[in-house]
């Protein structure tokens, strides 16, 4: 009898179903579901189908150079791994194998405090790490994660600003998934054999951004921007970076596309910082997308989880490789040279809803 076999992702979409096959559905449900009606999630991939791209033709550019410096740390392309909780969830080697495979890929890799192993193990790892901090009304404790993150190498502090509560995830209750199963925890927050609590505080504010800048020399970069007037809120009070991000859509329902507020949020700190945008991205023509709007780069989220549930360090792995060969195929077909060279007139417009 022959053994039938999927056939393997030629694409990230690909491997979510790949991923839910193998995951426990209510992991699944978790990684994959967003706020109430998830009617953000959906728009994050829709915003990328409705741009239209515009190439110009003949330009003799020869194969594109993909790497990028983002705040002074170089990368081999303009694409990071979003912060994203839980990898035990996904695969044993949890957060390792995602770090193995930015190493590998040469990545930035923004590393989640709710992780399920302990920064420093992350850092074994080898990649380029920034740390995503929700900050701590016990500003005793946030200010030791802050130092156990700069001791272990991370070159910047990704500040999540979009969380002042959880947001509601239903597929979370119909599943009654609450609690990670015995045996997983957030490493981070181990103290003395005990593990803490994390806070999502609806008392952090801009005091805390400030008190951030005091704590620490790294950059800090805002995560969770899409409003203007907190984009230039931000950069008066000296944030190095924001990332144009409604988490997935997982906080409030019914927030724009990341890439809709994009032009809005550029427009608003004039090429003061840099922009990151995260929210949807799937394609290589995304990326061209998200650049030719303002972004810096653009980051990934499920697409790096799925890879890890399908086939851990190697599936992440595949992921980032099947989107570079996606966006050096995108630029070359838009005659961009590098990611530099893509600008807002390579768009042609909203084309279709
Ligand atoms: C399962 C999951 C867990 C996440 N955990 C965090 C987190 O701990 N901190 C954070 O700032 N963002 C978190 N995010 C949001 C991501 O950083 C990112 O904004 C989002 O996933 C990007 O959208 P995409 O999944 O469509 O690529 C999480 C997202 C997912 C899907
Ligand atoms: C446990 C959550 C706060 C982690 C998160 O940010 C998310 O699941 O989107």
């Amino acid at each position: 009898m022959t053994r039938e076999t999927a056939p393997a992702p030629v694409n990230l979409r690909d491997f979510e179903p790949a991923a839910r096959a193998r995951l426990d559905p209510a992991h699944y449900d978790y990684f994959a579901g967003g706020a109430q009606d998830e009617i953000t999630v959906a728009a994050n991939e829709a915003a990328f189908r409705r741009h239209t791209l515009v190439p110009r033709i003949l330009r003799g550019q020869g194969a594109p150079r993909l790497e990028v410096t983002v705040l002074g740390e170089s990368a081999s392309m303009p694409i990071l791994l979003a912060p994203t909780a839980f990898h035990r969830l996904a695969h044993p080697d949890a957060e390792r194998a995602t770090a193995r495979a930015a190493a590998e890929a040469g990545v930035i890799m923004i590393a989640a405090m709710l992780s399920t192993v302990t920064i420093e193990q992350i850092a074994a790892c080898g990649a380029k790490l920034w740390f995503q901090l929700y900050i701590q009304p016990d500003l005793d404790f946030t200010a030791s994660l802050v130092r156990r993150a700069e001791d272990a190498g991370c070159r910047a502090l990704v500040v999540t600003a979009d969380s002042p509560a959880l947001g509601r995830n239903e597929r979370g209750d119909r599943n009654r998934f609450h609690d990670l199963p015995p045996g997983i925890h957030c490493a981070n927050m181990e103290e003395e054999g005990k593990v803490r609590q994390v806070v999502l505080s609806p008392d952090i504010s801009w005091r805390h951004v400030d008190w951030l800048k005091e704590t620490t020399s790294l950059p800090i970069v805002l995560k969770g921007v899409l409003h203007p007037e907190d984009a230039r809120l931000a950069v008066e009070h000296g944030v190095d970076g924001l990332i144009v991000s409604n988490h997935g859509g997982r906080q409030l329902d019914t927030v724009p596309a990341s890439l809709d507020r994009l032009p809005l949020v550029a427009e608003a700190v004039g090429g003061t910082v840099p922009l990151l945008l995260d929210g949807g991205v799937r394609r290589g023509t995304d990326v061209v997308k998200a650049l030719a709007l303002g972004a810096a780069a653009a980051a990934i989220g499920r697409p790096a989880l799925w890879g890890l549930a399908v086939a851990g360090q190697a599936g992440v792995e595949r992921v980032l490789e099947l989107l570079r060969n996606e966006l050096a195929n995108a630029l070359t077909l838009c005659g961009a040279a590098s990611p530099a060279d893509v600008t807002d007139g390579l768009l042609g417009g909203v084309a279709w809803k």
